[in-house]
Formats: structure tokens, sequence, C-alpha cells
């Protein structure tokens, strides 16, 4: 059984030249994870869609990766169907942009199939290889933008450290590691490569309520990298930096990764990523976002329009099969929530790291990525 969070399969078509090769989008079903290890085998656009909005990849990079491979597969069912492609493709792509709001990842991974798609728009069939050749840089390229984050975070911990101090204990939030990009991780790519580095002794894993990322997903790729860790609800995050800032080598940073990021540097992320900001910055921690470039939105000036997603009642009233809180009792459940900037040290990116973020440094970093 692979542990790969995405992946494409291709299996050769038995024997007749006219037949084409089967393909399918394999996901690590993420709901099911710690306890089970089980893919999802995906044969359309639908599918991906539905798999996006019931979370069985979840994640903004991953979401993105996920739904510019579900482009690819539907190109592939309008080969063997030889049917009006440009009309199928553009439906594909509005199911999938509407399978969950806030990450931004996803219609920018969107736009750039959009892309492909409108520059074959002459071609008489789908253009599958086109897409599915997209479709795998996106991928390939979100782990290189991880490792080079991760490089990047890494030493703004180490320049961070006071003289003499060489390590640190750091606080993450939900699961932004291999399981939500495309490998390595983006926060936890940082801790990661930090880890590695020995700039890091210790991870503080937050639950991350209601869908347990952190407990779930955080602690198990930890664990299984032998990363010292220790999970904690979110609550206890007060008491944890109180704690943690008593001693040189204690807690220093908050790490955690983005959503949707605006043109200010406000940013969304797992909802209690705001709560948890606001402690850092009463304990003297520092925050750290970690994203790469495919989650900033220049269109929005603040982070006030970002879409934040709200999840079903159930996610609180219910624990796997038992009832935690009665049937009837209104429920609140944003997924997400939106950190002001002023609340964050530095913004680090694949394109270099911004720090105090504002409208001014984020808008340097993007004018100096388009320059290339
Ligand atoms: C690299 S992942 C960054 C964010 O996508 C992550 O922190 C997060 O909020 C994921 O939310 P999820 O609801 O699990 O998709």
């Amino acid at each position: 059984m692979s542990l790969i969070p995405i992946r494409w399969v291709s299996q050769q078509a038995r024997s007749n030249a006219l037949e084409r090769d089967i393909v399918r989008l394999a996901l690590l079903d993420q709901r099911l994870l710690p306890g089970e290890t089980q893919e999802v085998l995906l044969e359309n656009a639908q599918g991906v869609a539905c798999a996006i909005t019931d979370m069985v990849v979840r994640g903004a990079p991953a979401i993105g990766i996920a739904a510019a491979y579900g482009v690819a597969l539907e190109a592939s069912v309008s080969l063997r169907e030889a049917d009006d492609w440009q009309t199928r493709l553009a439906t594909a792509c509005d199911v999938l942009a509407s399978s969950r709001p806030t990450a931004v990842n996803l219609f920018w991974a969107l736009g750039r199939m959009r892309d492909v798609i409108k520059a074959h728009g002459s071609s008489t069939k789908a253009p599958y290889d086109a897409l599915l050749r997209e479709a795998k840089r996106i991928h390939e390229q979100d782990l290189e933008d991880n490792l080079r984050m991760a490089e990047f975070g890494a030493q703004v911990i180490a320049a961070s450290l006071e003289d003499g101090v060489t390590q640190c204990e750091v606080m993450t939030h939900c699961n932004t590691g291999a399981l939500a990009t495309g490998g390595h991780g983006t926060a936890l790519g940082v801790i990661r490569t930090a880890y590695a580095q020995g700039l890091i002794t210790r991870v503080h894993v937050n639950e991350t309520r209601p869908w347990w990322q952190g407990s779930r997903l955080t602690a198990w790729e930890l664990v299984q990298e032998k990363i010292p860790a220790r999970l904690a609800v979110e609550g206890a995050a007060s008491l944890i930096m109180q704690q943690g800032v008593q001693s040189p080598q204690g807690l220093r940073w908050l790490i955690v990764g983005a959503d949707r990021i605006a043109a200010n540097g406000d940013t969304a992320n797992k909802i209690g990523t705001f709560s948890l900001a606001v402690q850092a910055r009463a304990h003297g921690i520092k925050v750290m976002v970690v994203a790469p470039l495919a989650t900033f939105d220049a269109t929005l000036t603040s982070g006030d329009d970002i879409p934040i997603e709200t999840r079903d009642a159930s996610e609180l009233r219910q624990a796997g099969n038992r009832q935690i809180a009665p049937d009837e009792i209104e429920v609140f459940n944003p997924v997400f929530d939106v950190t002001p900037h002023h609340y964050i040290d530095a913004i680090v990116t694949e394109h270099g790291v911004v720090e105090s973020p504002d409208s001014d440094g984020v808008g340097a970093l993007l004018g100096r990525a388009m320059r290339g």
C-alpha cells in the first residue's frame, strides 16, 4: 500500500491498439488516518470535486494539485467518449472550482489548466497530454517550492535565536505537511528542515478541532519522521506559551501555513490561527506563515474579503459515531479565520521572506517574483 497522498495511476491498455490507457487519480484517504491507510481511486472531475469537498484530500496546495489532475482525468474521459470536449472541460473546471471556497490555490491551479485549454482551443480532441503535463508540473513545482521555503524558514529561525542559543521549540497548527502539499510541506516543511539542521528540539502540535488535522495528520507525520513532538488541545496554547518562554531554549515560534494571503499580508488559515497569533504576541513568541506564491490573492486588498468556509454542524455534534452535542443546539463551524498582518512576523515563500508583512512588503515580493 502506497503512502503517497496524491498519485496518478496509468494502466496500459490490454491489446487493442485503439484502446487507450486507463487512468485514475489515487488519493490517500485523509479521513481515515491515522487508523487506516486506504486509497480512493477517482476517474473523473466530478469524483475529484467530491473528494475535495469531503476532505479525502485537504490542505491548500494539495487541493490545487488534485483539482489539476481532475481536469486531466476529464480530458481522458472526453477522448474516450469523443464528445464536445470544450463544454465538458469548462463544466469540469466549474465543478472543481465549487468544491471548497477558501484555499486560493484551487483557483490558481484551475487557472493554469484553463490556460492550457485555451491554448489548444482549435484542437479537435481534448488536449489530454498537455493537461496531464501541466498537472504534473504543478505537482512537482509545489514540492520544489516547499523545499525552497523550508531552507528560507530554517534561516529565519536560526537568525532569530538569541546569542549563545542554538535551538528552540516551535508550535504548529493544523496539518501543513506532505499530506497537505506536493510533499515535504509548508510550515511542517520548515519544521522538518529546521529539525534536520538541529535548530528545533520539540514541536508543540495543536489538536486542531473539529477535524483534528493536528492530532490525526501532523502527529502522524511527526511520529513517522521521529521528530520529538507533543500534542495538546489548542485551549492549552496559552499555558504552553507561558511555560515555553521561560527557558532560553523554549518556545520561540508559532509556524503555520495559509489558505489565502491578501495583498496586505492578512492571512486566512485554519480556524484558531488568529487566536494563537494573538496569544503568541502576548507571550513574545514570533509568528511565521509559510506559503507558496500560489496562496497569495493580490486581487484582495485585505483579508476582509476572503471567503470563509463553514462546514456541517455534524462535525461539532458528533465525534465518529458518538453524539457529543444535542442535535437541537445551533452550531457555528467556520473552518478558517483571518490573522491580521500586524500579528505576523514573517511570511516565508519560495521567492524569499517578507518580514513584518504589509502591502509594501508583499507588493515588493510579488513584483520581484514576477520579474523572475
Ligand atoms: C499547506 S497547508 C496550509 C493550509 O491549507 C492548512 O493550514 C489548512 O488550513 C488546511 O485546512 P483544511 O481544512 O484541512 O484543508
